[in-house]
C-alpha cells in the first residue's frame, strides 16, 4: 500500500517539474519575446500518452494492486527519471542558445556547434535524457504495457528526427560535424 500510494503524486511531481523547468530554462536562455508555450513541449500525442498510462495504471491498481507493491521497481523508475531529467537539464544548459525546441533549418549567426561537457560523451543528451525520463516514468508506475509503448514510440520518434537534424547539423558545420558524429555516438540505443 505504501509504494501505490505515492506513486501517482510521484508522477504528477516528475510531469510538472519537467515541463516547468523546461519553459523557465528556454526563457531564461532565448529570451521571453522568444519563447512560445509550444516550449512546455505538451503536445496531443503527449497527453494521449500520459492519459493511457494513467488509465493503465488504474486499472491494474484496481484488479491487480500487489503488482503496484513491487517498490524496489518502482524506486528504479524514480531513478531513471531523475536520471534522464539531470541529463537533458544538462544538455539544455551546455548548448545554451544553440539548444532549439524546433530544429533549425537556417544556419543563425549565434548557432555554434556544441562539443563540449555532456556532448563529449553523447551527441544527443537532450533526447537520451527524455528517452530515459519517459520511460522511468512508467517503470514508476510499473506499467508494464505503457513501459514497453514509451520505449518503442519515444525510441521511432528519436531514430527518425535524429537523421533529419543531423542533415542541417552537417550542412551548417560540414566536416566539423562529420567528425564529430564518428567519433562520439548518439546516446539513443541502435541509433548510429
Ligand atoms: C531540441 S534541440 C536537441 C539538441 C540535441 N539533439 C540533444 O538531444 O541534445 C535541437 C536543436 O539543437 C541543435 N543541435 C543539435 N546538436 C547540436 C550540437 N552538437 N551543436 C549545436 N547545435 C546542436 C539542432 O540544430 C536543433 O536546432
Amino acid at each position: 500500500m505504501d509504494t501505490a500510494i505515492r506513486q501517482l503524486p510521484q508522477m504528477f511531481l516528475a510531469i510538472c517539474f519537467f515541463h516547468i523547468s523546461e519553459y523557465f530554462l528556454a526563457i531564461t536562455i532565448h529570451g521571453r519575446r522568444n519563447v512560445t508555450l509550444q516550449s512546455l513541449l505538451i503536445s496531443k500525442n503527449y497527453i494521449v500518452a500520459m492519459f493511457f498510462s494513467l488509465l493503465e495504471y488504474l486499472v491494474e491498481y484496481s484488479f491487480f494492486p500487489e503488482l503496484k507493491e513491487r517498490w524496489w521497481l518502482s524506486n528504479l523508475g524514480l531513478f531513471l527519471v531523475v536520471i534522464g531529467e539531470v541529463i537533458r537539464k544538462m544538455a539544455i544548459v551546455t548548448a545554451g542558445r544553440s539548444f532549439t525546441h524546433l530544429i533549425k533549418i537556417r544556419h543563425e549567426e549565434h548557432h555554434k556547434l556544441v562539443t563540449h561537457g555532456i556532448y563529449r560523451f553523447v551527441r544527443h543528451p537532450g533526447y537520451c535524457g527524455f528517452l530515459i525520463w519517459s520511460v522511468g516514468t512508467q517503470i514508476m508506475l510499473i506499467n508494464p504495457i505503457s513501459t514497453v509503448a514509451y520505449t518503442l514510440v519515444v525510441w521511432r520518434f528519436f531514430a527518425g528526427r535524429i537523421p533529419y537534424e543531423e542533415n542541417y547539423l552537417r550542412r551548417f558545420f560540414g566536416n566539423e560535424y562529420g567528425q564529430y558524429a564518428q567519433r562520439v555516438p548518439s546516446g539513443i540505443p541502435f541509433v548510429k
